[in-house]
């Protein structure tokens, strides 16, 4: 159990991590997600024992994580941190990176030790190659790489695809994440894609202003947004007055609803000017206005034509379960 006491860090001055507190369980797998700025990178640099912290404490399987002070080479064994600046040996090559971080008692396996890393990151054909002749995107998949040779039990991975490109992006975290779930390790990812979050986390936390604002399991935490701002952070989201949806309540409340949540009807629903569309591949993002002013996201297979009318609905069973979020 990896256990966060009441962590508060601050920066000249200014509060960047407050009374940060939760608890992970072994193998889980905890999304850090919140807008820029928010302190998920800080976060995580607090439980490696990079910070002096101002309070609070960090216990993995109630070992003590240490900060600077304690630590002359910052970092526990047992835990790695996978940052944003890759820290790699430039002009080594990729084996080597690798292999420096293997076991010196298991030189036996060295070998296939890194085949398997390598086949996991996808650069089987890039073993010989030197570091500094990589694109950014593959020395982030060489860290990642690196970090897993040392068999954690748990690990950090700071925004862990931002540098590559989509299309490899896709491949990997439909490869790597399962491969962590696989051998049972901790991870802690702070993302800003809703696609490392949504497949793969068990769990999501999410900051603002450097506290947690909310930590469940990440479906629950999808489906039922306390607030817009825990929405917006997976997708569009629309918050819309009960009384529009359905014109017989008498629920002063509004509820927030995805885009893809809506239902078109050509007769009976909420009114809706088709204003633009927007190509998104599988479908349209489309934007409306209402007949009260208020601009809507929904989604269509097709597009609709500008300035047309359409009628919006959403299930009783959506606005039951969106008003049921205490
Ligand atoms: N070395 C530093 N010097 C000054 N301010 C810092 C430093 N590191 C972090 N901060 C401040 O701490 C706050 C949190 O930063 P942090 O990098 O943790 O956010 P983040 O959520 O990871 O952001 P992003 O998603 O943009 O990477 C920000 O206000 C940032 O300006």
């Amino acid at each position: 159990m990896l256990n966060v006491d009441s962590i508060s860090f601050s920066f000249q001055d200014e509060l960047i991590l407050n009374n940060i507190q939760f608890t992970l369980k072994e193998g889980k797998h905890l999304s850090v997600i919140g807008e820029s700025g928010c302190g998920k990178s800080t976060l995580l640099k607090a439980l490696y024992g990079l910070l002096e912290l101002n309070s609070g404490n960090i216990h993995w399987k109630k070992i003590e994580v240490l900060g600077p002070s304690y630590n002359l080479v910052p970092g526990e064994k047992y835990m790695k941190y996978v940052a944003q600046d890759f820290d790699l040996m430039p002009f080594t090559t990729v084996a080597e990176n690798i292999a420096e971080h293997l076991s010196a008692f298991e030189l036996d396996t060295h070998q296939q030790r890194i085949d398997e890393l390598l086949e996991v990151i996808e650069m089987k054909d890039y073993s010989n190659v030197k570091v500094k002749s990589l694109s950014g995107g593959q020395q982030q998949r060489v860290a990642l790489a690196r970090a897993l040779a040392q068999e954690p039990e748990v690990l950090l991975l700071d925004e862990p695809f931002s540098s590559i490109d989509q299309f490899k992006k896709n491949e990997l975290r439909y490869k790597i994440f399962p491969y962590l779930k696989e051998k049972g390790i901790t991870v802690i990812n702070a993302s800003h894609d809703p696609n490392d979050v949504l497949a793969f986390s068990d769990e999501t936390l999410v900051l603002k202003n450097g506290s947690i604002i909310a930590h469940e399991p990440t479906r629950q935490l999808y489906q039922k947004p306390k607030t817009k701002y825990v929405a917006s952070l997976f997708d569009i989201v629309n918050e819309v007055p009960v009384s529009l949806l359905k014109e017989y309540s008498a629920v002063a409340k509004s509820i927030l609803v995805y885009p893809h949540e809506f239902e078109i009807s050509k007769e009976s629903g909420f009114e809706v000017y088709v204003i633009n569309n927007h190509f998104k591949g599988s479908h349209y993002l489309i934007e409306g206005l209402s007949n009260k002013g208020l601009n809507i996201f929904f989604t269509n297979r097709h597009a609709l034509q500008v300035n047309t009318q359409v009628f919006l609905n959403v299930s009783l069973q959506l606005v039951n379960k969106r008003l049921s979020i205490d």
